[in-house]
């Protein structure tokens, strides 16, 4: 038996309450009788502003302070961005469902007064997958880092520090933003974060995993274990620039990495294709012939 009231736990920014409240949306409407709280958590990557993320260091700042409260019992499930959660996950928290993927694809955002191309422009991002392919579409710009949640982000960008950002077309939709977007990269121009534009539930792991099936879907199960065994395989906790985007046609799964090592400085980009059942072997293989 599982509670009457589920208590839920989500960031406090307004794209994470935005994205819990999907999720809670889809759970109402297959659990018309249970009642679902949302408990808001503040966490490390929301309080530290002024650093890029792999200065702070350390794995899933953003996911930490929800860990504990569901190991502490405070909440019963955590939705996180796919994209912030670490690629280790504890056996004792494990993710017990995956919606259908959003828009995974990269955006282009403009002042709400600006033009883009002219001289001097500041690209604003503080992603290094980001910076390293935009650099190739866009080489006379200059690029700047940027933190914040979305919200904090356009701010920047309308006051003028910034010529241009790119961001999540995923996260802007879900903030109700969309009409902030003015140029979709295709995921061949720039290739996405793994995971980016999917969303996902945690739990204790006694909690029983079938009640999330009715919100779960399997092809986005397949394509995230893809991108993310290959990312678990190349990063060795280090904050190279790295991409995957997995596709399935059919059986067939089709999932192209990159991976910059920063030692020497160059990119590279490879595709494979395989039985969709074997994701996570992709991922690694990919990974492998990528290293060679
Ligand atoms: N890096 C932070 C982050 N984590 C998840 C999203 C929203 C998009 C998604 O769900 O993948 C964003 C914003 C962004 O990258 O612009």
């Amino acid at each position: 038996m599982e509670p009457k009231r589920l208590r839920i736990g989500s960031r406090e920014s307004l794209l994470a309450v935005a994205q819990t409240k999907l999720v809670i949306e889809q759970l109402k409407a297959n659990y018309p009788d249970l009642s679902f709280e949302l408990v808001t958590l503040k966490t490390t990557g929301d309080k530290i502003l002024d650093k890029t993320l792999d200065k702070i260091g350390g794995k899933g700042l953003f996911v930490k302070e929800l860990d504990q409260a569901l190991l502490d019992g405070r909440i019963d499930m955590a939705v996180h961005s796919m994209k912030d959660l670490p690629m280790e996950i504890s056996d004792d928290l494990p993710v017990a469902a995956v919606p259908k993927r959003g828009d995974p694809r990269d955006v282009i955002v403009l002042p709400l007064t600006g033009d883009f191309g002219e001289p001097g422009q500041v690209i604003g991002s503080s992603s290094a997958r980001r910076v390293l392919q935009a650099r190739g579409l866009f080489p006379e710009a200059e690029f700047q880092s940027i933190r914040g949640n979305i919200h904090t982000r356009l701010r920047k960008l309308d006051g003028g520090q910034y010529s241009a950002l790119i961001m999540a077309a995923a996260g802007l939709k879900r903030a109700g933003l969309e009409e902030r977007i003015s140029r979709y990269f295709s995921v061949e121009e720039m290739l996405p974060a793994a995971g980016q534009g999917t969303l996902c539930v945690q739990v204790r792991k006694d909690f029983d995993q079938s009640f999330f099936s009715c919100i779960h879907d399997r092809g986005t199960e397949l394509v995230t274990e893809a991108e993310r065994s290959f990312v678990r395989a190349l990063d060795g906790g280090c904050s190279s620039p790295i991409a995957a985007y997995a596709e399935i046609t059919g059986s067939d799964l089709n999932l192209t990495g990159f991976y910059c090592d920063e030692s020497d400085g160059t990119g590279r980009e490879k595709s494979i294709r395989g039985k969709a059942q074997s994701a996570g072997e992709l991922g690694r293989r990919l990974a492998e012939q990528i290293r060679e």
